[in-house]
């Protein structure tokens, strides 16, 4: 984390009164990105409606073009049509920006091609952990390889396959991202022995993405086997063409729904699913728990709050993607907060759990990292730059504090884009000041 000039910022606008507000927010990323690896390793053409475009979306997009697969949008937004190539194409280049789901789902989707595919990302992203996927995929015989003599850990990389994968069974500790897990278990099916994969480290963060994963593994015909805990095993088969619509994204929802307990008042996400894998299926209870209701109804989540907010103790590894916006209402509340179970966090665009305690300590606040997590006492805030650290969560954070706090300024609100370029049209718009 570094004191490098601020990039531009962004006046958060302050809540005048409470909110009475449906907000649409775009198509889930995890689904998106997982949809796509699918769809392009399918035995057909497919069709995803409802897909999140962002930044992290459109490198998944691109790094699937560059290994051969057709992929174009029709006049309805959001609607790609996906035809797979014959054989992944080798010679290719992959930008995974800051992505965590293209530089950990596309190496073993790029083992399949016979020959090298070149794997680089954003500064930022040079730091994030890759070994046990790189680790994993040499164990299945794959050659990968750095830019120096050593066997590489993190970006950039080379992937070299030789037109098909023996697959196995491979340990992995996937202890600093279920991305890992994820990742080898997409591209699975396509290896001629499917893949028995074991978890052997100590904890496992984002388990609700890993069922995903199997998820969707399971809705694309796969067989997966993950009755024993931390052990996966997928068969070798075709991986059907589908027809298949995104939900939205409910950890992006997270900062507007948590705006009406900062705010008071009610804000209502539409397209709410009865039943999903994503880890934003906890926010009514961590939002109930905090200060505020929630109720669903058909398929509208409605959560009302009254602009008080209650600290909490809660163990956040499930669904590490929901702690910036909880850090941020703990830092509005009117008691502490402990929040653990998130050393990962470490790993993620930025350290966040670095990022949230100095941002909040910036403004005034009182926020320090334990081992696993965050304490946070609240104080009175005062008007300061809010820096994200190239973090769209971080971005969304500082807006919410600006709900509360008047003259908070964001750094580079342009981050959203990461997942949801909307994110400040939304935010106006939420607050009934257009757009
Ligand atoms: O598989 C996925 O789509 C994701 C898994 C999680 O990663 P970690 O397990 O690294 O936290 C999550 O934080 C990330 O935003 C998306
Ligand atoms: C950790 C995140 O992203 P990534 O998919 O890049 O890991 C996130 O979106 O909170």
């Amino acid at each position: 984390m570094t004191n490098a000039p601020t990039a531009p910022t962004w006046a958060a606008p302050t809540a005048v009164g409470p909110l009475d507000s449906t907000v649409e927010v775009p198509g889930s990323k995890s689904l998106t990105n997982r949809l796509l690896v699918l769809a392009a390793l399918a035995d057909g053409p497919g069709v995803l409606r409802g897909a999140l475009r962002s930044r992290d979306a459109d490198l998944m997009i691109a790094g699937l073009r560059a290994l051969g697969t057709g992929i174009t949008e029709s006049d309805v937004p959001g609607t790609l049509h996906v035809t797979p190539g014959p054989a992944p194409v080798t010679g290719a280049e992959i930008d995974c920006g800051l992505a965590g789901t293209v530089m950990r789902f596309l190496p073993s989707v790029a083992a399949l091609a016979a020959g090298p595919v070149r794997f680089d990302g954003d500064r930022a992203a040079r730091v994030r952990p890759m070994a046990p996927v790189l680790t994993a995929l040499h164990a299945l015989g794959v050659s990968v390889t750095g830019p120096g003599d050593d066997f590489p850990t993190h970006l950039p990389f080379t992937v070299t396959g030789t037109g098909s994968v023996r697959g196995g069974t491979v340990d992995i500790d996937a202890s600093a991202s279920s991305q890992f897990v994820s990742g080898l278990l997409l591209a699975a099916p396509r290896y001629q022995q499917g893949l028995t994969l074991r978890h052997i480290g100590t904890t496992l963060p984002s388990l609700p993405h890993i069922e995903m994963t199997v998820a969707t593994l399971r809705d694309v015909g796969v067989t997966v086997d993950d009755t024993r805990d931390g052990l996966w095993r997928v068969e070798p088969g075709p991986i059907s063409a589908r027809d298949v619509r995104v939900e939205p994204d409910l950890s992006n929802a997270a900062p507007f729904l948590a705006a009406a307990l900062v705010a008071g008042g009610t804000v209502r996400i539409p397209g709410w699913p009865a039943r999903t894998t994503q880890p934003g299926a906890l926010l009514p209870g961590i939002l109930t728990r905090m200060g505020g209701t929630a109720e669903v109804s058909g398929d509208i989540l409605t959560v009302t709050g009254t602009g008080q907010v209650r600290g909490v103790d809660l163990d956040l590894h499930a669904a590490g993607e929901l702690a910036p916006t909880v850090a941020v209402l703990a830092a509005l509340a009117d008691s502490p907060t402990r929040l653990r179970g998130i050393a990962h966090l470490r790993g993620h665009e930025t350290d966040r759990l670095a990022a949230l305690a100095r941002e909040i300590t910036r403004l005034g606040g009182q926020a320090e990292e334990t081992r696993d997590g965050l304490v946070i006492t609240p104080r009175p805030l005062h008007a300061e730059t809010f820096r994200t650290y190239e973090d769209h969560r971080m971005a969304t954070s500082g807006a919410l504090i600006g709900l509360r706090v008047p003259g908070v300024e964001v750094e580079d609100i342009a981050t959203t884009g990461k997942t949801m370029p909307e994110f400040p049209s939304l935010w106006q718009r939420m607050l009934g000041a257009g757009v």
